[in-house]
């Protein structure tokens, strides 16, 4: 299987000398096409950094990240202003959507902004995909949390980008809702081919992925294949994840829920 990104001895430190921060201590790890990974970890364990490192958001202190056949680190500012426009999506708990523009102008957004013009029917059938084929004209404030962000998954998609990064993308939504917009993540990834990796604290988000990648202290601390909600749950109780009772209360609370 080909890797849509590889990373290599990523190490991250935030800081300098006194209050270093070693937030990702030589991060091993690839993320073949067309699968859907699930980042978990205790707070503070990296996961956004790793996240951030991956999408060229931000530089690795060392190390490689390989995107498609970029290496991320031989680009400048620019070429990854680009790189991120045209081959990645994302997708964030907030939605991030422009409240001012259409579901369709938010969805051609990347696009434009790289200059390209959307081909015949490609927009309509990336909002077909997530299930708002009848909603263009409609504006974000006239759709529930659940419809806005399929816009946004849409946008993330409109690209067909290498891979989509998707950060607490079920956060603001209720269970039922979220469980609704895994199973679109997971069918891109199964149907459709898209490489998906999401960081998440809810052990039943990570479920939907074929692959759940643990993070502790900034470094890799296992990974599990077909991972259930149990398993999940029960790794990151190992980790002492679940100290602080909001994880531990969504994770019961949802329990039911897993597939
Ligand atoms: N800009 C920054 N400056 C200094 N330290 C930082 C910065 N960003 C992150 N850190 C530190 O790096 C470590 C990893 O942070 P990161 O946000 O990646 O963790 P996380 O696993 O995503 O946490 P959470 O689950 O709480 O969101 C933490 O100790 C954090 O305080």
């Amino acid at each position: 299987m080909t890797d849509a990104v590889r990373l290599t001895a990523v190490r991250k430190v935030y800081g300098r000398r006194d209050n270093e921060v070693v937030a990702l201590d030589g991060v091993t790890t690839r993320f073949g096409r067309g699968t859907f990974t699930a980042i978990m970890g205790p707070s503070g364990s990296g996961k956004s950094t790793l996240l951030q490192c991956a999408a060229g958001l931000d530089q690795p202190t060392s190390g490689s990240v390989l995107l498609e056949d970029h290496e991320l680190s031989e680009m400048d500012e620019t070429e990854l202003t680009a790189l991120r426009r045209e081959r990645i999506g994302f997708v964030f708990q907030s939605f991030n959507l422009l409240p001012v523009l259409t579901v369709r102008q938010n969805v051609t957004l990347p696009l434009r902004l790289a200059g390209r013009r959307p081909a015949a029917g490609r927009v309509s059938a990336a909002l077909d995909q997530v299930g708002l084929g009848t909603r263009g004209h409609h504006r974000p404030s006239e759709l529930s949390g659940g419809q806005q962000q399929r816009v946004a998954i849409a946008r993330a998609l409109i690209t067909d980008p290498a891979v989509i990064f998707a950060d607490e993308p079920t956060g603001a939504l209720d269970t039922r809702t979220a469980r609704d917009i895994l199973a679109l993540l997971q069918r891109s990834a199964q149907d459709a081919g898209q490489t998906i990796v999401m960081v998440t604290h809810d052990p039943v988000a990570a479920s939907y992925a074929d692959r759940v990648l643990f993070l502790a202290d900034g470094r890799l601390a296992g990974e599990l294949r077909a991972p259930t909600a149990e398993s999940v749950a029960e790794r990151m109780t190992r980790l002492g994840a679940f100290t602080d009772e909001r994880p531990l209360s969504r994770a019961g609370t949802n329990r039911e829920g897993q597939r």
